[in-house]
């Protein structure tokens, strides 16, 4: 249970590392913006701490809150500056709460009203259920200083009511995460066929061919195309072609890795991308999904065919041109006479038996 507990903090604090879990520049603003709040937060509760403890003559608790302070007020100012700060927020929210209940500790009952906003905070930067496994901690840590320090009504009723912000910070931060995964869903998806849609494709298009710039990582870009589609709509119905493609996802889902991903183009037209992958080994792939469509009987009253192009970057000048090449490979394959792959022929020659041991299929 301790081991589970640790690990989903962790992860959650990894996660939680915010520029790690933003993709689109639109949601790294928004982190940007959230971060930024916090940060504030977070430095504006220590400076009233240090100026309390200066107050009474406890220079260490004094010191320590002031340098913190500055620590953060530095941090926020770099994130204002240069985008991004030395500290990540769960980092400052780790140096923060125990500066805050060791404050409670060495008399300065007053310092549990920061207990709020840390509750609120604490939830919002591990944004899952771990929020609640490090606040409820911090929470039993202080029970013995509220009581110790109010009469007992009103100790109950601060107790509670930290209870209760901790749990409505958790709880609206959960519907949050529940939303924002459902929209992302919405965004990349196609709702048809359940495959990634074109608008993913293009951003994981470019981060593959960047892997491939930087550090060539090599990946390959299989597209398809169902033969003569419109033909099976004609003759069967817009619903029959649209079981097609739900079927030929499906298919195609059963077949490839975890790591790969199959995107719909456009129309009757999908992409697979398959990263650390050959372009040889992604032919083999192409012609055993061309079999196994062609074998499939999707519908009983004609047999359903595909065509596939497959290319990797190291053709190409960018990733519209991978694209170009792929798709130019694909429609070779459909005036060669369809139900067949063309490949590019790759630049590079990975060192065998590496090339040969990449897996193209789970
Ligand atoms: N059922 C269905 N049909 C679609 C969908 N999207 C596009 N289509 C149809 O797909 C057909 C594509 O036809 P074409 O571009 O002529 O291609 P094709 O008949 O497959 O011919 P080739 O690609 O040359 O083999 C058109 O009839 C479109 O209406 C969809 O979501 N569902």
């Amino acid at each position: 249970m301790k081991r589970v507990l640790g690990e989903r903090i962790a992860g959650d604090l990894v996660a939680s590392g915010v520029s790690a879990v933003a993709s689109s520049p639109e949601e790294m603003r928004r982190d940007r913006r959230a971060n930024l709040h916090i940060l504030f937060l977070l430095a504006v509760i220590l400076a009233p701490l240090a100026y309390r403890h200066w107050s009474t003559g406890e220079w260490l608790p004094a010191a320590a809150a002031l340098v913190l302070s500055a620590v953060f007020v530095a941090n926020l100012w770099m994130i204002l500056r240069r985008r991004s700060g030395f500290l990540s927020p769960p980092t400052v929210l780790l140096l923060t709460i125990p500066l805050v209940i060791l404050s409670v500790m060495f008399g300065q009952e007053y310092s549990l009203f920061w207990m709020y906003p840390l509750m609120v905070a604490v939830p919002s930067i591990l944004r899952t259920g771990a929020g609640m496994w490090l606040g409820a901690p911090c929470l039993m840590v202080v029970i013995p200083a509220v009581f110790l320090e109010f009469e007992t009504g009103m100790a109950l009723i601060m107790l509670v009511s930290m209870i209760h912000t901790l749990l409505v910070s958790w709880w609206l931060m959960r519907a949050v995460n529940q939303q924002s995964s459902r929209y992302r869903n919405l965004v990349i998806h196609d709702a048809l066929t359940g495959a990634k849609n074109r608008r993913h494709f293009e951003e994981e298009l470019a981060s593959a061919f960047s892997l491939w710039q930087r550090h060539k990582r090599i990946s390959a870009l299989i597209m398809l195309d169902v033969d003569h589609f419109k033909a099976v709509n004609d003759e069967l119905g817009h619903a029959a072609g649209d079981e097609v493609l739900k079927a030929l996802v499906a298919l195609i889902q059963e077949r490839i890795r975890g790591a790969d991903t199959v995107f719909r183009y456009g129309g009757e037209e999908f992409a697979i991308l398959l990263p650390e992958t050959t372009v040889s080994r992604a032919l083999v792939l192409a012609n055993e999904l061309r079999d196994r469509v062609k074998t499939s009987h999707m519908l009983p009253e004609r047999r359903v065919t595909i065509s596939l192009g497959v290319c990797d970057p190291s053709v190409a000048e960018s990733a519209d041109d991978w694209l170009r090449q792929a798709d130019a490979a694909l429609y070779r394959a459909k005036a060669a006479g369809r139900d067949r792959a063309q490949q590019v022929a790759s630049l590079v020659q990975l060192p065998e038996p590496l090339g040969d041991a990449l897996p193209i299929w789970r």
